[in-house]
Order: structure tokens, then sequence, then C-alpha cells
């Protein structure tokens, strides 16, 4: 039988690092966010904005050119780089290094896109976590799971993680896949659902946070941004899930007195995450 570890409270204290007084923007890290298509920028406003709101001191977003006025408007404080197409992502070049980059939400699948993921797969080094169609595609292309950096972060909705394990008929047989794939690929699995679990391996956590509220268009994408925004600020990949996830989840908790579970949408996610921050020092 499967054994799960319960991420509450007292295992998210024992991993949460406070700021130190003497930081600099320069010091907090540098993350990238990489995705947004023609029709779904939205996506990539809402990671970039959840990465910077999360603490990180530098946040760029890589783009399709048709999203440039979209992001630098939407939210200013994140710097904007733009492929050479218009409406998808087809060559992933930057002459930046940010300490850790999120890749997926809004992306689409084009075939040139794809075929730019491919590129840069080959060449990166620097941590990653995927989502959304950046996962996709990876289902459509199993042999490329093998140029994922060790620790890389997936974080699936169950019809995703379906698309790259296959299908399963118990609870038992999800898991049992869900584990195999993360050793053989060596990777951290973030399973969404309710509630969501994290699998690194043998080991499987629990969250704690979280309510009906989340079920709700881009908050996928916000965590995206939350974990990155993590990684790049120096958390141990496992950290960053697990942390990630839960002060996520918090967010919807807090906010569900004030906001019910029909009115709270992703950007309030983004609005909690300060007062998810703070409650774990009460
Ligand atoms: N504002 C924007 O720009 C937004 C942009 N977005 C971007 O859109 C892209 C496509 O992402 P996506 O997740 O909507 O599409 P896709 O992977 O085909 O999944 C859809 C199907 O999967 C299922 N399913 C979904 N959730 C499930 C769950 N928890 N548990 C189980 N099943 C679940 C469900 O299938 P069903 O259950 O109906 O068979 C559903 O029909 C992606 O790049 C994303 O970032 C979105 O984030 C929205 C806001
Ligand atoms: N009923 C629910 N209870 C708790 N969490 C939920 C529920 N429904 C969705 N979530 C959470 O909301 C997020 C949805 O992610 P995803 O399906 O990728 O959304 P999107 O792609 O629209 O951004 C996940 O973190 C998931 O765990
Ligand atoms: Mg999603």
């Amino acid at each position: 039988m499967m054994h799960s570890t319960v991420v509450d409270k007292q295992t998210i204290s024992s991993i949460y690092q406070p700021i130190i007084a003497t930081t600099h923007k320069g010091i907090q890290g540098h993350a990238m966010l990489i995705g947004g298509s023609y029709g779904k920028m939205g996506s990539i406003c809402l990671s970039s904005k959840a990465a910077i709101k999360f603490g990180c001191g530098l946040v760029t977003a890589f783009i399709p050119k048709c999203g440039y006025d979209i992001v630098q408007i939407a939210v200013p404080e994140v710097m904007v780089l733009t492929d050479d197409q218009d409406s998808c992502i087809s060559k992933i070049h930057f002459d930046i290094v940010p300490d850790a980059i999120g890749i997926g939400p809004g992306l689409g699948q084009d075939i040139a896109t794809q075929q730019g993921l491919y590129k840069f797969l080959k060449y990166n080094s620097i941590p990653l976590i995927i989502d959304a169609d950046a996962l996709n595609i990876l289902a459509l292309h199993s042999d490329w799971l093998s140029l994922l950096p060790p620790k890389t972060i997936i974080t699936p909705h169950l019809k995703e993680l379906e698309r790259l394990i296959g299908k399963w008929n118990s609870e038992a047989e999800l898991f049992e896949k869900t584990i195999a794939f993360s050793k053989k690929h060596q990777l951290i699995v973030v399973m969404k659902g309710a509630p969501t679990y994290i699998v690194y391996g043998e080991l499987v956590y629990q969250n704690t946070t979280g309510n009906a509220a989340l079920a709700t268009a881009g908050s996928g994408d916000v965590l995206t941004g939350v974990i990155t925004s993590l990684l790049a600020q120096s958390y141990e990949p496992i950290n960053a899930a697990l942390l990630g996830v839960y002060l996520h989840g918090l967010t919807a908790d807090i906010a569900f007195p004030e906001t019910g579970y029909q009115s709270f949408i992703a950007s309030d996610i983004i609005s909690y995450l300060g007062k998810a921050y703070l409650s774990l020092s009460q």
C-alpha cells in the first residue's frame, strides 16, 4: 500500500527561509517564465506576476511577439523578451542567465513550438519546472524526457499526467505508475488535484491546503510561477514544490471567508500570497 507524508504547517515551517534584512534584488533570484501564444497571453501574465509576487528579485517573461504590449502593461514589474515569431514561440534564445525557468503555460503545441522546445531542452542546464503544453509536447515525444535535468519539477493535472504515463484502473495503479515515471526520469511530479500529491521516487507527499475555489482557469499557471520563483530563490527543488503547493492552496483557504468558492479567480491567488506567507510566522 502507498504511504504518504502529510505536508502541514509544521513541515512547511522547517522549509521556509525568511528574507535576510540586507538582501537586494540581485541576489533574490531571477526567474524566467516561457510561454504564451495568441489568445493565451493571460497565462504567462499570471505566471510571471505570481513569480515576482512570490519574492524573487527579477522576473523575465519569454513570449511570442504578439504578447509584448500585453505583458508589459499587465505586469510592469516583469521584463519581457520576445521570440522571432508573432503568434507562438519557435526559437528559445536569450543571453541572460536566470536561476530557474518555468516553461509551458499557454505555450500551445504548434510544430514550430515543438521544435523550439526540443532545441531548448538540448542545451538548457538551468533548473526547470515544466507545465501545461510543454508537458503535452513531451507526451507526444517521450524520448525527449531524457533531456530533462535531474530533479526537474513537472506539474501535470490528471489529464496531463495520463498523457504522460497512460491510463490507470485504480488509485494504487496511478501511484505505482507515477512513482515508476518519477524514478525512471528522476523527476519531481506535482500531481495536481484535490488534494495535490508530490511524488519524488518512492517519496509521496500529500498537501493539506486548498479547496474547490482553485477550480478556476489559470490557477495552475499561477502555481508554475510560484514554484519557479522559489526555485530561483535557491530552494531545493523538492522544497520549492512542497512550499509552493502548500502556500498556493493556503491562499484559497484564507480567501474563502471573504470570496466564497465561486468568485475566487486565479488573480486572487496572487493577491492573497502575502497573507499566506505572513501566516507562516503566526
Ligand atoms: N487565461 C489563459 O490564458 C489560460 C490559459 N490556459 C492554458 O491553456 C492551455 C490548455 O490547458 P488546459 O489545462 O485548459 O487544457 P488540457 O490540458 O487539454 O486540459 C483540459 C482537459 O483536461 C481535463 N482536465 C483538466 N483539468 C483536470 C483535472 N484537474 N483533473 C482531471 N482532468 C482535468 C479535462 O478533460 P475531461 O475531464 O473533460 O475529459 C479538460 O477538458 C495550457 O497551455 C494552459 O496553460 C489555461 O491555464 C486556462 C487559462
Ligand atoms: N477542487 C479542488 N480542490 C483543491 N485544489 C484544486 C481543485 N481544483 C483545482 N485545484 C488546483 O488548481 C490548480 C489547477 O491547475 P490547472 O488544471 O493546471 O489549471 P490551469 O491550467 O487552468 O491554470 C491545481 O493546483 C489544482 O490542484
Ligand atoms: Mg494547467
